[in-house]
């Protein structure tokens, strides 16, 4: 398989109708504006139609396209850049403003994943902004904190959402997040456990501060859109929850 080029940089342009950065292939990390360039094909697969502009030596076998959602304040950000960066953001809240986004590649099984990873506001004022990116998501991660009662009880509403626009077979996952706040916990684990059950969607607790499951997750969802895209015909069907239970289970994870 041809391997193609991780974008690097800031601010690349994109397009809200693909999603995708276009125009300025430097992007790593970029802001939703405007350009032209990419292709998203049908598959959920990326294939930048002009070469990398950067230095990067970062190659890809396959991109996909995954969504941050959740209220505002449960912590989207702050998952993103413990997982791209390996750091928390402690300290002041600075709620992110339209969309965001930042390039990882992971290594699944043999192949180099590019996961182009959208951060949305969860504020309900650029909630327009966030409905013009959903169709081009191949994976949504929703997010609720589990110190605030509120952002629990409005999965309902953010699963209406992703139903009425987001591809019909986007892979999902609910994630309970800021796990570490044990004192200011207010939705408990089962909560999230039968939430998730009841819409059949994966589910398990994250923490962007303390790292937990942080890398799981991405790594989950890049593991289904992998196995889907490349799926041969005898295969059996991957399942993102067992996965997770299985890898969560293998690394003596109590939660
Ligand atoms: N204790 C704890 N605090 C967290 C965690 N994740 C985020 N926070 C804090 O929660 C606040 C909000 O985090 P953000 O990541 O900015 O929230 P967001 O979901 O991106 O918010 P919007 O951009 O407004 O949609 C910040 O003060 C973070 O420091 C976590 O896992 N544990
Ligand atoms: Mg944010």
């Amino acid at each position: 398989m041809s391997r193609k080029k991780a974008g690097k940089g800031k601010n690349a342009n994109s397009s809200p109708t693909t999603g995708i950065p276009t125009g300025n292939q430097k992007g790593e990390t970029g802001k939703s504006t405007a350009g032209t360039g990419s292709v998203v094909q049908a598959n959920g697969m990326v294939h930048p139609s002009r070469p990398s502009l950067s230095n990067s030596s970062e190659f890809y076998d396959i991109a996909f396209k995954v969504m941050l959602v959740g209220d505002s304040g449960v912590g989207k950000t702050c998952l993103l850049v413990r997982f791209k960066d390996g750091a928390f953001l402690a300290g002041s809240f600075i709620s992110t403003v339209g969309i965001d986004f930042r390039n990882k590649v992971m290594n699944i099984d043999r192949l180099k994943v590019k996961l182009q990873i959208w951060d949305t506001a969860g504020q309900e004022r650029f909630r327009s902004v966030t409905h013009a990116y959903y169709r081009d998501a191949n994976a949504l991660l929703l997010l609720y904190d589990v110190t605030n009662r509120t952002s629990f009880d409005n999965i309902k509403a953010w699963l209406t959402e992703i139903h009425d626009y987001a591809q019909q077979d986007v892979v999902l996952m609910l994630l309970g997040n800021k796990a570490d706040a044990t004192q200011q916990r207010v939705v408990k684990r089962e909560d999230g456990e039968r939430l998730a059950k009841e819409f059949g969607v994966p589910y398990m607790e994250t923490s962007a501060k303390s790292g937990l499951n942080v890398e799981l997750s991405f790594t989950a969802v890049a593991q289904e859109l992998k196995h889907r895209s490349m799926k041969e015909p005898n295969e059996p069907k991957f399942k993102l929850q067992d996965y997770v239970n299985k890898e969560m289970k293998s690394a003596g994870c109590a939660c």
